[in-house]
């Protein structure tokens, strides 16, 4: 029998201004993992998370993670983890979902039309700030759940665990083993029978989308140093051999403009595509208009869908992402660096297999530097990498979010992969031995990572109202 849902939308929609303002107290703590200095907004907004969830009666706790590797002098922020109802309701269905509570970095100046760390609504209803689409909209989501049921005094259909993270936008650190132990007999999440991921997007505007891929993210590092210090490009220029020349040209050899990634044996590590995955593409609900309007642009490298989702999803890519130690302000500095540190990243797709990656990688960029006969010294190295993640969608667990989504959505789902990465959704399907879903919240013009990041006030509530409805129809659907 189809769950009656009618008061707990009717107390989402009553409450929906509430909900806005908690996302706004969320969007204010610039919780960004990549930013030493800013740990302990990370933990603050691990608290605030917590804070809310207790307050609503679920049992939370602030797991520490230890140092983070390679920065012992830092405390990783803590898993925040919980379970609602407090108290396990027996014969009833656990659902374990996580997200993340931690950012990309964001300044005004990266070119953002408001300040990233103040939501700012218009009146189309887009609501722009950092994190609000990655991933604190979803994140609350589960909290707006659990409040909006109580204030309509539905029954909370499933025992909800919950695991939210404080380090994903840094590759996840410390928590693969946390999550393994904690899957053990007599562990925090031993008893779930599922999991639900919502941290990522829809296709285009439109269409709500059910996610059962990602790729993997190998994210590398090039040092390069010669000189002492930073030097005086008058005097040194033309004496000197410059790091940043030689990175420049290390970089500039990874990637040709078409994407097509130059590290020889690369390519032979990826899954040959089968006529039947070729036939799934057509039928997707995607344009090239939706690319051009979410890239901002028609700077796009292919002209057909089929091509550009399989180039997103199936196949891999090198995207540069920045040298440290470069001069980058405003202005005409005449400086020589002494040493850069660029930055790149393969998203890797089945069958790749990161440490073969990896050793292709090392020994492409030494063979590069060498051939430039350089005096400076190169250091290559791995920052953080996560696997590629691909599942079957004919499980309860989908068939229960379809079922939601139509209710809330009028519409049945895609079934998508994705071209970025949740590293730990492999070891939640690992370590619990059970289904995992992607419910993605947001669209494809949110600009997660980007300037002006935003999600629209429709996606947040219909969102909550989808999460919501997803726990009762998976209470009730038979196993498959
Ligand atoms: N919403 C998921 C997301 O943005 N994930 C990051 C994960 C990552 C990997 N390395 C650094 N961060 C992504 O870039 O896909
Ligand atoms: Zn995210
Ligand atoms: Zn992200």
């Amino acid at each position: 029998m189809a769950p009656n849902l009618d008061s707990f939308f009717q107390t989402v929609d009553s409450n929906a201004d509430a909900f806005i303002e908690r996302l706004r107290q969320a969007v204010a703590i610039p919780s960004i993992s990549a930013d030493e200095a800013r740990r302990q907004d990370v933990v603050k907004m691990g608290m605030f998370l917590k804070a809310q969830l207790e307050t609503l009666g679920a049992k939370m706790e602030a797991r520490p993670l230890g140092k983070q590797p390679g920065k012992e002098h830092l405390e990783l922020p803590p898993a925040v983890i919980g379970r609602y109802p407090a108290k396990k309701q027996e014969g009833k269905r656990t659902i374990l979902v996580y997200g993340h509570y931690d950012v990309q970095p964001a300044e005004k100046s990266d070119g953002w039309n408001t300040e990233p760390f103040e939501l700012s609504v218009d009146d189309k209803g887009r609501m722009y700030g950092r994190g609000s689409t990655d991933d604190k909209g979803p994140v609350l989501g589960w909290v707006n759940v659990i409040e909006s049921h109580q204030k309509a005094g539905v029954d909370f259909p499933v025992n909800l665990l919950m695991c939210f993270e404080g380090m994903e936008e840094y590759g996840s650190e410390g928590l693969d083993d946390f999550i393994v132990a904690e899957c053990k007999p007599g562990k925090f999440f031993e008893d779930a029978d599922a999991v639900c991921i919502s941290d990522n997007y829809w296709l285009g505007t439109e269409k709500p989308c059910l996610t059962y891929g990602l790729r993997g993210c190998s994210y590398y590092s090039i040092e390069i140093s010669g000189p002492g210090q930073d030097l005086h490009s008058g005097v040194f220029g033309g004496t000197a051999q410059e790091p940043m020349t030689d990175l420049t040209r290390v970089m500039g050899s990874l990637v040709d403009t078409n994407g097509k990634i130059q590290i020889p044996g690369l390519y032979e590590l990826v899954a040959p595509l089968t006529k039947e995955e070729q036939s799934l593409y057509s039928n997707i609900a995607f344009t090239m208009d939706n690319l051009y309007e979410s890239l901002g642009s028609k700077t796009g490298i292919f002209d057909k869908k089929e091509e550009t989702l399989m180039g997103r999803w199936r196949y891999p890519s090198l995207s540069l992402h920045g040298i440290e130690g470069a001069f980058s302000q405003p202005g005409a500095k005449t400086v020589i660096p002494a040493k850069v540190t660029g930055k790149f990243s393969i998203r890797t797709v089945p069958d790749m297999e990161p440490h073969e990656v990896d050793s292709l990688v090392f020994s492409y960029v030494k063979d590069q530097f060498a051939k430039l006969s350089s005096k400076n010294k190169l250091n290559v190295f791995l920052q953080h990498s996560g696997k590629w993640w691909v599942a079957s969608p004919n499980h309860w667990n989908f068939t229960a979010a379809a079922k939601a989504v139509e209710k809330v959505w009028k519409i049945k789902p895609d079934l998508t992969r994705e071209g970025g990465s949740i590293p730990v959704t492999l070891t939640f399907e690992q370590a619990t031995g059970k289904n995992v879903l992607l419910l993605p919240m947001g669209s494809s013009t949110d600009a997660a990572h980007s300037i002006n990041e935003k999600l629209d006030r429709k996606n947040y509530i219909e969102g909550i109202k989808l999460l919501g409805a997803y726990l009762h129809y998976v209470a009730e659907e038979p196993t498959s």
